[in-house]
């Protein structure tokens, strides 16, 4: 694909925190989107309703430093809801609002290829994206299709992982060079104290998010998040902004440059010719 095809490429996020209050706005303006050339990826979440599943099956759930501990019961379950419930909602509510949509996990294609995380002995079934079939999503949008891309990897050893999907979405962001790299959930960004004051942050850098995180300040699943954000922003993206999915034209906002929730950007260079 030829430079032009690929800057209008960009990933979306969309947070389970969200999902259900996604109005059909987005949906449509993902739909104008993709008329008017634009070349859209999906990423989703859907933690809530893993979690309700769960809960109806008796199943016992809990996360450590904000991913799921996943046994192999638990991988079943999250595959079903993030493959099947909400990847097909999804695809469904697109195409119901004019878009060509179609949905994918990751193992299909190995779309995602997964390795486990660092404190697997803790974690489990948790995976870490090392590769991304970035063949197979830019086929898909050459065919003209939003793909849709459920967060479970597979290994090299075909061992299913369940992926945090905010650190599904930055490796698929950075391998395809996209940008913006937007992220949607259930709040207007990253808020901080200025001035002795709660407010949502128009920008932050690396720096400052390292402190918020170790003020606590930035905690829980904001965590993934600018933790994904700034892998990002080293692999080649150069703008990841967090938005609510809930407020009107959000996605328009973003790719016009329109100042809407927060962006990170990289650490400002002291010597920029
Ligand atoms: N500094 C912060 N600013 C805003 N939200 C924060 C912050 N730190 C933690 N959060 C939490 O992060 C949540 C979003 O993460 P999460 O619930 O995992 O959403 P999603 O399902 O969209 O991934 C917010 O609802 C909020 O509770
Ligand atoms: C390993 C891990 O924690 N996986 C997540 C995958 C879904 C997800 O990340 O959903 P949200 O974006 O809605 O949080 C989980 O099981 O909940």
């Amino acid at each position: 694909m030829g430079e032009a095809g690929k800057s209008n490429t960009f990933v979306i996020k969309c947070g389970g925190s969200t999902l259900a209050a996604l109005p059909n706005a987005f949906f449509a303006e993902l739909a104008a989107f993709q008329k008017a050339g634009r070349q859209p990826v999906i990423v989703h979440g859907g933690g809530p309703a893993i979690s309700q599943a769960l809960n109806k099956l008796g199943i016992h759930t809990e996360f450590v430093d904000g991913l799921r501990r996943t046994s192999a019961e638990v991988l079943d379950v999250a595959e079903m809801v993030l493959a099947g419930k909400i990847n097909k909602e999804i695809v469904r509510r697109l195409s119901q609002n004019g878009a060509k949509a179609v949905g994918l996990s990751g193992t299909d294609g190995r779309l995602l290829t997964a390795e486990p995380v660092a404190n697997a002995a803790k974690l489990g079934y948790v995976g870490e994206v090392t590769e991304v079939n970035t063949e197979l999503l830019n086929a898909m949008l050459a065919a003209g299709y939003i793909p849709v891309v459920a967060p479970v990897g597979l290994g090299v050893d075909n061992q299913r992982y369940n992926i945090n999907a905010d650190t599904a979405a930055g490796a698929v962001a950075s391998s395809l060079g996209a940008g913006p790299f937007i992220v949607v959930t259930d709040v207007a960004g990253i808020a901080g104290t200025v001035d002795g004051e709660k407010k949502v942050l128009p920008t932050v850098t690396p720096s400052q998010i390292q402190s918020m995180i170790d003020s606590g300040e930035i905690y829980g699943g904001m965590i993934p998040k600018v933790k994904a954000a700034l892998k990002c922003l080293g692999g080649g993206v150069n703008e990841v902004v967090i938005v609510n999915g809930s407020e009107t034209g959000v996605l328009g906002k973003v790719l016009r440059g329109e100042p809407i929730g927060t962006t990170i950007v990289a650490e400002p260079t002291a010597a920029k010719a």
